[in-house]
């Protein structure tokens, strides 16, 4: 048994490094072939390739750029309009508000620190509802460390994510197809939706104005 475990273990190593991907440009090299010639979105490739990204800050430091009253949105890479890579960077206490994704696949990836994904079920309120507000219900509560992945898109519920710490200075790469700059955001009380802006605080390194 421990030596099936062991030869197991030698594969898995074995294929970690065949498939890993050692900097940013190739990621985002490999994630441009991923879309080329493709009308609908390989979900699970994506993933893979996020995945298969080994964080360097070598990489990615001249895009993290924190601002210390809110997370910041820093644009990495605009995708030939087809998606869009943006780098977040969270101080320690910053969070997004619960939101939802505008119909478009989100795939988060942590470079550095952790962060913690709240994930709730988007409100249905018939007609006759109106009027009766309530708070919104939470599906799952993830802890994400560096390197991991996830995936959301509406049809799987809302959601926020903030730095509770430990890490003073947590970074996250988002890649979301089709790009968008409007989404939704809901009261966690009442589940309320309101209209939402996303802005940069810069693009491709450099500070908007
Ligand atoms: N979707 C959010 C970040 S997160 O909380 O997933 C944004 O693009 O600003
Ligand atoms: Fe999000």
């Amino acid at each position: 048994m421990t030596q099936l475990l062991t030869k197991i273990n030698r594969v898995e190593h074995y294929l970690l490094r065949l498939t890993r991907i050692d900097t940013l440009s190739e990621l985002i090299h490999r994630v441009y072939a991923a879309f080329e010639g493709r009308s609908s979105v390989d979900v699970a490739h994506v993933k893979f390739l996020m995945e298969s990204y080994v964080s360097n800050a070598d990489d990615w430091k001249r895009y993290a750029q924190f601002d210390e009253n809110r997370y910041t949105r820093n644009l990495v890479d605009e995708g030939d309009g087809k998606f869009n890579l943006i780098l977040l960077c969270w101080s320690q206490g910053q969070a997004s508000s619960i939101h939802d994704h505008a119909q478009a696949h989100c795939f988060m990836k942590m470079l550095q620190g952790c962060l913690t994904e709240v994930r709730y079920q988007e409100p249905n309120h018939t007609s006759d509802e109106i009027g009766q507000d309530r708070p919104l219900s939470e599906i799952s509560r993830t802890e994400l460390a560096e390197n991991d992945v996830c995936y959301i898109n509406d049809s799987m519920g809302l959601h926020k994510v903030g730095n509770s710490g430990p890490h003073p200075a947590a970074v996250s790469l988002h890649l979301y197809s089709p790009p968008f700059n409007i989404c939704s955001s809901f009261d966690a009380q009442t589940g309320v939706k309101s209209r939402a802006r996303l802005t940069y605080w810069s693009k491709f390194g450099h500070k908007v104005v």
